[in-house]
């Protein structure tokens, strides 16, 4: 059985669901938007990806687990890099990073971006070539910097004026020229959660270009023998689906780029537009394909550029989510279910599962909406409005707010969580001592453990005081 359509839907869902929620015609359906393309209910009711059932991922390996469609994540990297060519495309690696994929991004022809000394770290353990690489970070270290110009890094985007003053020291001790970006802030309301959006004024990264910094820091690196710009760079915000925010960032850094190149008499190559573009969490969701994205920038791009009578600049893009997202759901097994006595007679059905917010804090941290199914089987009992929750000790540990599970949802049963790829397993954390969970890939069938699960003993081993008999 194939993918339901996306309009297998009916109904409003009453008073407790929020307004986009509608009641699902059949409750085993699965909306392709927010799956893998490897993802389908087979004949008897129970999940599989890429030809693998999750019963048997499970089984092997274990729940909670990440669990990626190889395939998927290769040719949506591909599609990035074909729609978006000539720009490049660094994929970036907060998203989700580990050696494999790091290998496979490179293999279908995308750099990478990272952000901190260890995402360096772990893209030169995969062979990673430094040129291939861009590193961010509004307050890198000199030890960073340092590394970031020894593995040859390509583009290092600076974020502050002491960032200046050390990368152009560290670059002159190495006796490098170092290309950089100037990461400016432009001033566009992105339409994403306040915590998300990253090119208002009122925030801490980049220069300002309303202020006059950004100027300045063009000025400074002119002025580095040691550096060499190459460009100026912004990022409006993540998770982004109306493109009008991208139209207006493009459109105020082209002029800037034109201004620079006027003021000092020189041509800056390149821009950066940074990553951002929203993925389907939940039917409520629709965002736009690479093709639509790319040509959207490029027709923005060439016409700004011939206004302003200057040539079109070598451009970057550095989606993450738009590319990982999707390529991944997390597959739990539900260890409760309470019927809550709300008012006015109303009832919630928690269904708990053996994770939480220790593998995805986006709900707990954004508010962020996500979808589910019951993967295990299929159901004949009708949709109850269900929200699952976590094991950990807080009550907003929640993953799923609300979503139709079937009302017979049970102890043993495994639940499928859609559109984990992207900042799930990254910022994954160890609370309550709980185990990050592992993240395997698979293709044709076989399942590869990209990231192993966690054990007592890795926590433990962190802890002097846990003696021999600590991690039994
Ligand atoms: C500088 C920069 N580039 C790229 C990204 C990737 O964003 P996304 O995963 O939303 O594409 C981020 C994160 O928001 C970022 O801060
Ligand atoms: N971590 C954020 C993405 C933005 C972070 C990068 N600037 C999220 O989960 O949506």
């Amino acid at each position: 059985m194939r993918a339901h359509p996306a309009g297998a839907l009916h109904g409003q869902a009453g008073p407790l669901a929020p307004a986009w929620l509608q009641e699902p015609r059949d409750v085993n359906g699965l909306v392709p938007a927010l799956w893998a393309q490897g993802v389908e209910r087979g004949d008897d009711g129970a999940l599989r990806v890429a030809g693998a059932d999750v019963r048997e991922i499970a089984e092997a390996h274990g729940t909670p687990a990440y669990v990626m469609d190889e395939t998927d994540f290769r040719s949506r990297a591909r599609a990035f890099a074909a729609a978006f060519a000539p720009a490049d495309v660094f994929y970036a690696g907060k998203s989700f990073l580990c050696t494999t994929v790091a290998r496979w991004l490179v293999e279908e022809g995308l750099g990478i971006d990272v952000s901190t000394g260890g995402e360096l770290a772990v893209a030169l353990a995969a062979g990673v070539p430094g040129e291939k690489l861009l590193l961010h970070g509004n307050n890198k270290s000199v030890a960073e910097l340092r590394r970031a110009v020894a593995a040859g890094v390509g583009r290092i985007v600076v974020d502050s004026f002491e960032e200046i003053d050390r990368l152009a020291e560290v670059a002159r001790e190495a006796g490098v020229q170092q290309a950089v970006l100037v990461r400016v802030t432009l001033g566009v309301e992105a339409h994403t959660h306040e915590f998300i959006a990253t090119a208002h004024e009122d925030q801490k990264f980049g220069f300002s270009v309303s202020a006059g910094d950004a100027e300045e820091a063009v000025r400074r690196v002119l002025a580095a023998p040691a550096l060499e710009l190459r460009g100026l760079h912004s990022h409006i915000g993540s998770q982004i689906f109306d493109t009008s925010g991208f139209e207006i960032a493009a459109r105020r850094l082209l002029s800037l780029h034109a201004k620079i190149q006027r003021d000092n008499g020189i041509v800056l190559p390149e821009a950066d537009l940074g990553g951002g573009f929203g993925i389907a969490y939940t039917t409520a969701d629709d965002p736009s394909t690479p093709q639509e994205l790319a040509k959207g920038l490029r027709e923005i791009v060439e016409r700004e550029c011939e206004q302003l009578d200057i040539a079109v600049p070598h451009l970057a893009v550095e989606p993450g989510r738009a590319i990982v997202g999707p390529t991944t759901f997390t597959l739990y097994e539900v260890g409760t279910v309470k019927q809550v006595a709300l008012d006015a007679g109303a009832r919630r059905q928690y269904v708990a599962v053996d994770g939480g917010m220790s593998d995805n804090i986006r709900t707990a941290l954004y508010d962020a909406s996500y979808s589910a199914t019951l993967a295990s089987r299929s159901s004949s009992a009708p949709p109850a409005l269900s929200r699952i929750v976590g094991k950990h000790c807080e009550s907003g540990d929640v993953v799923v707010k609300d979503e139709f599970l079937p009302a017979d949802v049970q102890a043993g049963d495994l639940l499928a969580v859609p559109g984990t790829g992207a900042y799930c397993r990254s910022m994954a954390s160890n609370y309550n001592a709980v185990p990050r969970p592992p993240v395997l890939a698979v293709r044709d069938g076989q399942v590869q453990v990209l990231l192993r699960r966690e054990t007592d003993d890795d926590l433990l081993r962190l802890d002097p005081g846990a003696g021999p008999q600590g991690a039994a």
